[in-house]
Order: C-alpha cells, then sequence, then structure tokens
C-alpha cells in the first residue's frame, strides 16, 4: 500500500512528508520511500503555532480559523510530495498545541491540532489522526510513538543500538540485541529534554528575530561552556526521572530559557549562552546513555534537524564515550524523513488493526490501535 505520512514538530518549523510503500507483516514491514518533500510554515502562521504552544491566549474563533489553515497547509504539504496522489492512505500528526503528562493518579492529555475530515476531503483519501489519545486515555504518555516504528523499520544489531530525535524535543529509543541476555527485553524509550527548543528561542532572541537556529552550530561554535552550570542544570528532577517520561515547550519553553539566561548572568555573551545550551542539549543524551541497567549502546544513529548542527553532534560525540554516533541518513532515512515515515507506519497499522503502541515505553495499561481515521465523503453524495 502507498501511505503519505506527514509530521509537523514541536519547532514547528514546517511540514514534514514521505510517501512510503509498505507490505508484509504489520511488526516487521518491507517498506521502500518513494518521495519526500519538507513544506514550511508561513511565517505568519508558524509564529501563531509557536504563540499558543507557549501559552498566549486564543479565542475560540482565532483557534478555530488556526485550525483550518492549519489543516490546508498540511494539504499544501501533502501535495507537495504526492502531486499525483498516489497515496492511498495518510497519517497525518497534525500540530501539537499543549502536551500534559500523567501526574500521579491524574491521566495525561495532548492536544494536535488538525480537522481530520476536512484534510480527507481535501485530498480525496482516508486520513488517520490524533493517535496519541487512546494511550493516555490507557494512562500513558501517548509520547513518544516512534520507538514502536524504529523497532519494526530497523534491524538489530549486536549490542543496544539507540536512535535519537534532535527536533525540538529530543526523544531517544533503544532497540536491545537479538541475541545474549538482553535479546527479551522490552523495545525502550523516552523523551530526554529539549534538542533545539531553548536554542532556537534564544537564537531568536539574541538575533532581534533575524535568525530562527544556529546554522550548524557555528555560533555557539564560538562561544565558551560554563562547564559548572551546565551539571547543575542535569540534577534537574526533570532530568534525573525514570522513564516513561514525555515534555515539550510546556516545559523546555520562553519560561525555562528566561531562568537559565538568569542562572548563567547578566552581561554573559550570547555565544556563550549558545554554546552552554547546546553542550547541554547533548549532555542530558549522555546522561540518559549512561544510565544503568543497561549497557551502552554500541551505536546512536540521529535524526531531526540538529543531526545538520555540526557543533551539537561534535558535543554529542564528546558527551556519549563508547557509542559510534552516527546520521540515520547512513541507513538510508533523512533526518526529515524519519517522523514522517513514522506516520505512515502508525496509519498503516491502523488500517490493518495492528496494535502500535509501546506500553514500556508509554507506560499505558495495555497496547492498543492507534489513530482516528476520517474518510472522505462518497463522490456526488
Ligand atoms: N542546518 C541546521 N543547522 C542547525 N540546526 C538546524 C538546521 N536545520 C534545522 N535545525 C534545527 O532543527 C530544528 C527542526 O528540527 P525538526 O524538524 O526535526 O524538529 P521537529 O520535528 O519540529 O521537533 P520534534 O521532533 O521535537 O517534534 C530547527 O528548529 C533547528 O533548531
Ligand atoms: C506531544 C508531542 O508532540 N510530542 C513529540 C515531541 O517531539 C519529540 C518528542 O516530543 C516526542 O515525544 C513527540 O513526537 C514524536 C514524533 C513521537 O511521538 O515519537
Amino acid at each position: 500500500m502507498r501511505v503519505l505520512g506527514l509530521m509537523s514538530g514541536t519547532s514547528a518549523d514546517g511540514v514534514d512528508a514521505v510517501l512510503v510503500s509498505l507490505k508484509g507483516r504489520p511488526g516487521r514491514p518491507r517498506w521502500r520511500i518513494l518521495a519526500s518533500a519538507h513544506t514550511p510554515y508561513p511565517a505568519a502562521l508558524r509564529e501563531r503555532l509557536v504563540a499558543v504552544g507557549q501559552g498566549v491566549p486564543l479565542d475560540a474563533e482565532a483557534l478555530l480559523h488556526l485550525a483550518e489553515e492549519l489543516t490546508e497547509h498540511q494539504a499544501l504539504a501533502a501535495r507537495a510530495c504526492d502531486p499525483d496522489g498516489r497515496a492511498e492512505l495518510v497519517g497525518c500528526h497534525g500540530q501539537t498545541l499543549w502536551h500534559r503528562p500523567p501526574e500521579g493518579e491524574r491521566r495525561g492529555a495532548s492536544w494536535q491540532l488538525l480537522q481530520g475530515p476536512l484534510l480527507a476531503e481535501l485530498l480525496g483519501t482516508p486520513v488517520v489522526f490524533d493517535f496519541r489519545s487512546i494511550d493516555l486515555a490507557l494512562g500513558g504518555h501517548g509520547a513518544p510513538l516512534v520507538p514502536a516504528t524504529d523497532a519494526a523499520l530497523l534491524g538489530r544489531i549486536g549490542g543496544w543500538r539507540a536512535l535519537l530525535n534532535l527536533g525540538g524535543i529530543a526523544n531517544l529509543t533503544l532497540l536491545p540485541p537479538p541475541a545474549g541476555p538482553d535479546r527479551k527485553a522490552p523495545v525502550l524509550g523516552w523523551d530526554c529534554g529539549p534538542a533545539n527548543t531553548l536554542l532556537d528561542l534564544a537564537v531568536a532572541r539574541f538575533s532581534g528575530g533575524r535568525l530562527s537556529f544556529d546554522a550548524d552550530g557555528a555560533w555557539a561554535r564560538q562561544g565558551r561552556i560554563d562547564e559548572a552550570r551546565l551539571q547543575q542544570w542535569l540534577r534537574e528532577p526533570f532530568f534525573q526521572a525514570a522513564p516513561p517520561k514525555s515534555t515539550g515547550r510546556e516545559l523546555f519553553g520562553a519560561a525555562d530559557l528566561e531562568r537559565r539566561l538568569a542562572e548563567l548572568g547578566d552581561g554573559v555573551e550570547p555565544a556563550d549562552v549558545l554554546a552552554t545550551l547546546t553542550a547541554f542539549s547533548a549532555a542530558v543524551v549522555g546522561q540518559d546513555l549512561a544510565r544503568p541497567p543497561r549497557p551502552r549502546p554500541l551505536e546512536l544513529l540521529v535524526a531531526g534537524g540538529g543531526a545538520r548542527n555540526g557543533f551539537l553532534m561534535e558535543q554529542l560525540r564528546r558527551r556519549c564515550h563508547g557509542t559510534a554516533v552516527l546520521p540515520l541518513a547512513s541507513q538510508g532515512i533523512a533526518d526529515d524523513q524519519r517522523e514522517a515515515l513514522a506516520f505512515a507506519l502508525l496509519a498503516w497499522w491502523r488500517r490493518r488493526g495492528h496494535r502500535g503502541s509501546l506500553p514500556s515505553v508509554t507506560g499505558a495499561r495495555r497496547a492498543a490501535v492507534l489513530g482516528v481515521m476520517a474518510l472522505p465523503p462518497p463522490s456526488g453524495g
């Protein structure tokens, strides 16, 4: 089946689309990427999405208009990747506006903005969306969801294999080895903390809004890392907490950046702030990978926009001792394809009735078939 995956993440830089052929067993499909495309958000749309995600109030009429505009942009991204309408099914993540992890007895909740039925009508194709809700209803975090798709799409190696997403938020997948004492261990995964959310906010601030990210980490590379402060940040509760754990801009957004800037001290040079924040994103991953009881993974495959940040990748190599740090692109999946590919697979699993969630990752009471399916109205109806 030809399935189109659409993913727009917490950095809200735009929509990644992948058209993929999926065949065979749901748990271990044969897959081939047929096309991919990135469609950036118009600046005005991105600004409103980030503002709402940072807690800026918006009235119901404006929220409804935002949902409609976002849905129309998802359709644009779908057409950019699949102009001939070859997709037989679409999986669309939507745009996360707010994520509340479960806390104690209180279940979690998460809102991915999208008008699924409108997208199905615009594309004339069945659309699967709202992937996180059933896992949250079952007491899970509803995130991260890619560890399940990583396990299905990628093979195992002689030891633990890790995958890292360096998007707005960093999240890890750990795939156990096919043999040895850990061979029956469950697939693991969790959100590590900020990858680029704080960095992007700092770059926009220091550049007066002219820049939205630190290309290749060139600005940060000029600065000096405040290692003592970074080590102190690593001891914060979120980073010390055991999985299951998920997060977002709610914890690592503008308010958090303000606090960290204050702790770095007045008058600190922008390059030194960016150097420290970049090293901090890497150090969080290094600390997570070193945490017992698992042995360090043999390799760490990196995806997400942060894989294009040379300074961040250098810090990762320095702080993930004994692990080979490679771009996921070395496995034939480009850094902006991995998450869109994941949502194409999740949509295909929904169509196949395959339970695509991993309670070993999200903490849900049980696995479930993820997503709600919207069918286009019959033509001439
Ligand atoms: N050339 C580059 N150099 C440095 N950083 C880059 C580059 N290109 C993209 N980035 C970073 O990658 C980020 C976008 O990455 P990506 O699209 O993977 O995030 P996302 O999917 O929106 O987030 P998440 O995975 O948390 O939902 C940008 O906000 C920017 O910080
Ligand atoms: C609520 C939400 O959108 N979470 C995102 C975010 O971005 C990265 C990380 O936090 C991950 O947990 C998740 O997305 C990916 C696609 C996931 O669910 O695996």
